[in-house]
């Protein structure tokens, strides 16, 4: 197909992703600059939660996929590469780091997160951190995007199933198409100090793609079309 690169060759990333931070291990924190960015471009993530891998896979994949020229926005694969690797929700600190950005809302303490899908209830209890956008991962993304300024952000997740758009926006009813989830505006439960809550505080829009229980294998089939279509997206 046009402006797909052929599976033989989609072995390694594109060349220029750059450096924005280091973790708490030290492990560098990549994003790739969009290749096509004649306009504002947007800002995809994924890896917030090391317990999530389906999605970063599926963009990873976009990425090998999609001929550079058409990527019209930045990617970041792994927002916690020290989760990722540990296959922790939290970062190295036992932080989760959707309930540690710089929000209004932000609450100290702790908060819960469920073990599985099969879990009856959110109970496995994390940090949010010692103060807001207290860990590294945290504020090396917020300062990005203050650099950056991007026209929005979809941010990944699993396994609830839906595309979470509180502005209901443009891209929100075509991610919902694309990706075939249904179109909320909540998650159903409140998540204090969340990237989505940050990005609120700044007018920035932010979509939350929650893929359903999928595996990265699954998700590399399933939905590669749409990740693709969603690094090309313009309005
Ligand atoms: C895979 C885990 N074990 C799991 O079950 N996790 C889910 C929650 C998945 C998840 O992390 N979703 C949200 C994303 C929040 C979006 C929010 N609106 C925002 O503003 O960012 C979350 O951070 O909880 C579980 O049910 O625990
Ligand atoms: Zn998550």
């Amino acid at each position: 197909m046009s402006g797909h690169r052929p599976r033989s060759q989609r072995g390694h990333l594109p060349h220029g992703c750059e450096l924005y931070g280091k973790s708490v291990f030290g492990a560098p924190l990549l994003w790739f600059p969009a290749t096509a960015g004649e306009q504002r471009s947007g800002l995809i993530i994924a890896g917030t939660h090391g317990d999530e891998n389906a999605a970063m896979v599926a963009l990873s994949c976009a990425l090998r996929t999609l001929q550079p020229e058409h990527r019209h926005h930045h990617a970041i694969l792994a927002v916690n590469p020290d989760g990722c690797q540990l296959g922790l929700r939290a970062n190295a600190n036992g932080v989760d780091l959707n309930r540690n950005f710089p929000a209004a809302n932000w609450k100290p303490g702790n908060t819960v997160y469920r073990w599985n899908s099969s879990a009856d209830q959110r109970d496995v209890v994390l940090s949010t951190g010692e103060k807001p956008g207290s860990e590294p991962e945290t504020a090396a993304l917020c300062q990005l995007i203050h650099t950056l300024q991007p026209a929005w952000v979809v941010s990944f997740h699993d396994p609830l199933g839906c595309i979470e758009d509180p502005a209901n926006t443009a891209l929100g009813a075509w991610l919902a198409q694309e990706f075939a989830l249904p179109l909320v505006t909540s998650v159903g439960y409140e998540t204090p100090g969340s990237f989505g809550s940050w990005c609120a505080d700044l007018g920035l829009p932010c979509i939350t793609a929650e893929f359903p229980p999928i595996s990265a294998d699954a998700a590399s089939e399933q939905y590669l079309d749409a990740m693709m279509g969603l690094l090309r997206w313009q309005k």
